[in-house]
């Protein structure tokens, strides 16, 4: 559909794009992406012939684009530039019929069935119907923006070139117009060629994304390779995370701001934390930690700073338990998002804690087991004073959980059908969760932290177990 080959060009003697070379395909939606400067606008100007190119060539359909005449053209691709001023007072509708101009044969074709038809048809999907006779110049921002696309759309362009689409829009706007833009390119084989400052939004709309760097590609290829931690650092200059979507299979690139929104003082957490009552286990750390959780309200990986064990007597029939939670979360004031909390049978006063440290890192490690029967419940919880990949979390649990197995092995706790060991409801309450603080934590001090959980698990559940 368009082809770049050794592109280069700017403004009078200003090199901008320099030995561009990319292709389109039809039905592609291709995302351009770059710090400030970079090029991107330049480029796009390039494309749709306002600026001439220095050397190289730029094909669309197999055509020079210097050879279309610009009626010729605007049938063919249609540009939403990123600012769209008009100078004279039309109405909304008046602007988006402009964009049918393209296929007029006469300054005065008149109006068709067609035209009004297509109308029609793009100011419904922009959403711009509503204010159909209102001046343009009397909408806000993103009115503006959904109406000048409306005429672009109303071109009915094989290409689309956009300039930040959603640069004015809220957040429904900036999704109903790149679901609107995705489904035009899936069900019509429209192609969109767009800018895009949000990485995010890039990397879920487009298949394929470009990176300028001063005017030069930087990348080429697919969201997930181009939204790489090292590349986007390295053209942005500045600190990013790379996560994937929690829904979808896309990656999505997070900001590190230098002044995080956590304690600012060294947080050791140790039993100053935890809070034994009759009724509760409560640890309750002086900011979010980093948790991953099993088997309680909350689990999952996320942010956590209350871990709170809710005695419940063995037999107690509980109808709701979730709605007994909130209840007693609320009633002690714990926000229930920032809390891991479970509900068992285990006494808090036979709790067991367990501080241990090593050069590299400590860890705080509680325990505690129901009584009564063959059948125990043991809750795990492990507070690890450093800063953790999610995957060392993981495998930190996870070697925790091991450990709780050969205990109850060992110390021949059976389940209540007599099979060997006795894990299967024991198994599931578990938390690891780290301050986060310092350096992320290098090869030798892992396993040194993996040795710490290991003596720290065995001990405190060992005497969990015996205590109840
Ligand atoms: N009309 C112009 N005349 C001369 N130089 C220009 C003109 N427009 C842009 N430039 C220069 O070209 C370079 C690239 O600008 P361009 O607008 O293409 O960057 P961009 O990547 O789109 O930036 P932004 O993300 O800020 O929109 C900049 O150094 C800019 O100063």
């Amino acid at each position: 559909m368009l082809n770049l080959q050794h592109v280069s060009g700017g403004y009078d003697d200003q090199p901008i794009i320099q030995d561009l070379s990319f292709s389109v395909t039809r039905g592609e939606f291709f995302g351009i992406l770059g710090p400030n400067g970079s090029g991107k606008t330049t480029l796009l100007k390039m494309i749709s012939g306002l600026i001439p190119t220095v050397s190289g060539s730029i094909q669309l359909a197999n055509v020079s684009i210097a050879s279309f005449s610009r009626k010729a053209l605007a049938r063919r691709m249609a540009v939403l530039p990123q600012f769209t001023a008009q100078v004279f007072s039309y109405t909304v509708r008046e602007t988006v019929a402009l964009g049918r101009y393209a296929h007029h044969q006469g300054m005065f074709q008149t109006w068709t069935a067609e035209d009004e038809q297509v109308l029609q048809t793009v100011m419904e999907q922009t959403t711009t119907k509503a204010f159909e006779h209102e001046d343009v110049q009397a909408l806000s921002g993103g009115e503006q923006q959904r109406v000048f696309l409306a005429q672009a759309l109303a071109q009915q362009p094989d290409l689309l070139l956009l300039d930040e689409p959603t640069n004015h829009l809220d957040l429904a706007y900036q999704k109903e117009l790149l679901d609107l833009l995705k489904k035009d390119v899936n069900e019509d084989g429209l192609t969109v060629v767009s800018i895009f400052h949000d990485l995010n939004l890039a990397s879920l709309y487009c298949d394929r994304l470009l990176l300028l760097h001063e005017g030069q590609k930087q990348a080429l290829d697919t969201p997930d390779s181009v939204l790489a931690e090292d590349l986007i650092q390295d053209v942005y200059q500045t600190d990013v995370t790379k996560h994937p979507h929690p829904a979808i299979a896309k990656p999505q690139i997070h900001l590190l701001p230098d002044a995080a929104d956590t304690a600012t003082d060294t947080v050791i957490i140790d039993s100053s934390f935890l809070h034994i009552q009759s009724d509760h286990l409560v640890l309750a750390a002086p900011a979010p930690l980093r948790t991953l959780a099993l088997g309680a309200w909350g689990s999952g990986i996320g942010w956590k700073q209350y871990f709170v064990n809710c005695h419940m007597s063995a037999g107690h029939a509980c109808p709701d338990t979730e709605r007994d939670m909130q209840e007693y979360l609320d009633e002690y004031q714990f926000d229930s998002s920032r809390t891991v909390s479970m509900a068992t049978s285990v006494q808090p006063g036979q709790a067991v804690s367990v501080f241990r440290k090593n050069e590299y890192i400590s860890v705080f490690t509680v325990a505690a087991a129901s009584g009564g029967g063959e059948q125990k419940s043991v809750i795990l919880w492990l507070f690890i004073n450093g800063h953790l990949a999610d995957e060392t979390l993981i495998q930190m649990l996870a070697a925790a959980a091991e450990v709780k197995t050969y205990v109850l092995q060992e110390l021949a706790v059976r389940a209540e059908n007599g099979n060997f060991p006795s894990s299967a409801n024991t198994f599931d309450r578990l938390a690891a969760a780290a301050v986060q603080q310092g350096e992320t934590l290098s090869k030798n001090a892992l396993v040194a932290l993996e040795d710490l959980i290991r003596t720290s698990v065995y001990t405190a559940t060992t005497q969990a177990i015996q205590r109840s």
